[in-house]
């Protein structure tokens, strides 16, 4: 079994991805693809008039600061647009894809967090009205009588909260439990970069090897977005995954690359 996380970064190839999973999956492969939309979900939010807000906390993470009506425009994004677009590239490609939210059969769920510390000028505020978490428990019962059935998962967030509220969570980690729960060999990250840089944006100085049991002190060369997709691969090897690829999505053949020794392999 195969995880695939392909992000929602501007430059992203949808189409390349998709024919690369096509035809592995078709030649027999199990694979399963989650994906993001911060790109999109951004400009739509800038339509609307409700801005994006991000926030970072005293420890250095950023996040998207997510009150209902930007959870209801994640939603539209994430679940409509970007998850819709996905599953119609596989359907004309031949491949029986279902797309689902993590809400969908409680796939991913965690407790719903309502208020963030954040840094602001300095100081650290607490933000209310917060609609996050992070996923804990994955239910794989749906996926997997999909996957028996021979379609093709397409999951996204939002998460399901303990409640049964929608939570925005993190893709990059909502797949790494996704490869815990399924025990996978692989687990892709896939977005916009050619995987982890040293000195980002250097796109030469690309890491290439990173020992599985030394992953965090990689967190030092990720910034703002990408320490996210460095924690989830350190919890996918902690899990027992035993190979997580950061690989470039913007064109050839994104799966076929990365399994075959393209961008940083933690292993
Ligand atoms: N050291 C680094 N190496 C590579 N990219 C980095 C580094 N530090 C920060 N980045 C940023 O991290 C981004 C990737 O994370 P991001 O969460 O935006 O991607 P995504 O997975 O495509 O999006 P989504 O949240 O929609 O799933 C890159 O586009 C780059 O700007």
């Amino acid at each position: 079994m195969i995880v695939v996380k392909v992000g929602g970064s501007a430059g992203i190839d949808y189409d390349a991805v998709c024919a690369d999973i096509a035809g592995r999956h078709q030649a027999g492969e199990r694979l399963i693809l989650v994906h993001g939309g911060s790109g999109e979900t951004n400009r739509v939010a800038e339509a609307l008039g409700h801005p994006p807000k991000f926030v970072t906390s005293p420890s250095g993470y950023t996040s998207r600061f997510t009150d209902r009506e930007t959870l209801e425009i994640f939603e539209m994004v994430y679940c409509g647009k970007m998850n819709k677009g996905i599953v119609e590239r596989l359907q004309r490609l031949g491949v029986n894809a279902v797309g689902l939210s993590g809400l969908d059969g409680r796939i991913f769920e965690g407790k719903h967090k309502d208020s963030v510390r954040a840094v602001e000028n300095g100081k650290v505020k607490v933000l209310r009205g917060d609609h996050t978490g992070t996923v804990e428990k994955v239910n794989t019962g749906l996926i997997e009588l999909l996957l028996s059935a021979g379609y093709l998962p397409v999951l996204t967030p939002p998460a399901s909260s303990y409640e049964g509220v929608a939570i925005n969570v993190d893709g990059d980690r909502a797949a790494a439990a996704l490869a815990v729960a399924l025990r996978a060999e692989v687990l892709l990250l896939l977005s916009n970069v050619p995987g982890l840089l040293r000195h980002y944006p250097d796109e030469s100085s690309l890491i290439r090897e990173i020992p599985a049991d030394d992953v965090e002190h990689y967190l030092e060369f990720a910034q703002d977005r990408m320490k996210k997709k460095v924690l989830g691969a350190a919890e996918a090897v902690r899990g027992g995954v035993r190979r997580v690829i950061f690989g470039d999505a913007r064109a050839g053949k994104p799966v076929s690359e990365a399994l075959n020794g393209a961008g940083t392999v933690v292993s």
